[in-house]
């Protein structure tokens, strides 16, 4: 099985990373709290009470995640495109897979990864959900003091399965839209590409970027079920499962709350894509 897909996926992943976080944050408050009136608000608020270091809040735990994560992700996704296709990434320019192939495989992907991302999400909705300042004497310290302390807090207060709170919804919203997402990157690449070539590098910028804004897209209802019923153990609210939370999120906010987080979703996807493909395949050219 070639690793390098793993360790590519891994490298692209953390860059992509760093990039988007703090959009990522925002868009995290704006699904799961209601005291904001839109994004901008949520902008200034952070930063008057938190600084610029509101917006990072919650990064140390998804850069050490996206190792596992990511490579898992890129890792799946090559070596089952390699199962159906029999062809290497390096092989696969001058014998393109077939879309049909590309989607079986993200999906495959996508739900592999859900596993090893379903513990280090939770933490990060929930350590980004707090909007405390930073720790000033005599303030009350904020509920979770780091990712260590989270976990083991989740573990102690709402048993070890705590940790995959809204795994169902997460698996529902990656198996899909990772299909969409290397479909998306393809088929674009493939348009601006002659036959036979590698795609240049705005080629592939502009391709992981749209399949970035697609994917999110596609992604943002089940993301918002995602996000509140990962926060629900902490409110001691309970949803009785995805439809649950789907019900009663619409009856008190009305279908819009689907929607919520997606502007924020699409500005943070297109940077955070681009760089993910771009530096995923210089690292397999430049090693293969
Ligand atoms: C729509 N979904 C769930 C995705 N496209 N997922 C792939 C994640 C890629 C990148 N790390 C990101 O956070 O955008």
């Amino acid at each position: 099985m070639p690793v390098e897909e793993f360790v590519a996926g891994w490298i692209s992943g953390a860059l992509g990373l760093v990039l988007g976080h703090p959009f990522d944050t925002v868009k995290v408050r704006l699904q799961t709290q209601t005291t904001y009136r839109g994004i901008f608000d949520c902008v200034v608020k952070t930063y008057r009470h938190e600084s610029l270091l509101g917006f990072f809040k919650g990064m140390s735990f998804p850069i050490a995640s996206i190792a596992v994560v990511n490579s898992v992700l890129f890792g799946v996704y090559s070596n089952t495109l390699l199962a159906l296709t029999a062809t290497s990434h390096q092989e696969r320019r001058a014998q393109p897979p077939s879309y049909a192939h590309v989607f079986l495989a993200g999906c495959t992907g996508g739900f592999v990864q859900v596993y090893c991302l379903a513990p280090f999400d939770l933490i990060k909705v929930r350590l980004q959900n707090q909007t405390e300042p930073r720790a000033r004497p005599g303030s009350p310290p904020p509920r979770y003091r780091g990712p260590v302390h989270c976990a083991v807090s989740i573990c102690q207060e709402e048993g070890p399965r705590g940790l995959f709170r809204g795994a169902w919804a997460l698996m529902l919203r990656d198996t899909p839209t990772l299909g969409i997402y290397f479909v998306t990157y393809e088929w674009l690449c493939r348009q601006s590409t002659p036959e036979g070539q590698s795609p240049s590098s705005a080629s592939v910028l502009v391709a992981g970027g749209f399949a970035g804004i697609v994917s999110w897209a596609v992604a943002t209802p089940l993301d918002v079920i995602k996000s509140r019923m990962q926060m629900a153990g902490l409110k001691h609210r309970v949803y009785r499962g995805v439809l649950d939370c789907m019900a009663s999120s619409v009856r008190q906010e009305g279908l819009g709350v689907f929607f919520r987080g997606l502007t924020i979703n699409s500005a943070r996807a297109f940077p955070v894509n681009a760089v993910t493909f771009l530096s995923y395949e210089y690292l397999l050219r430049w090693w293969g």
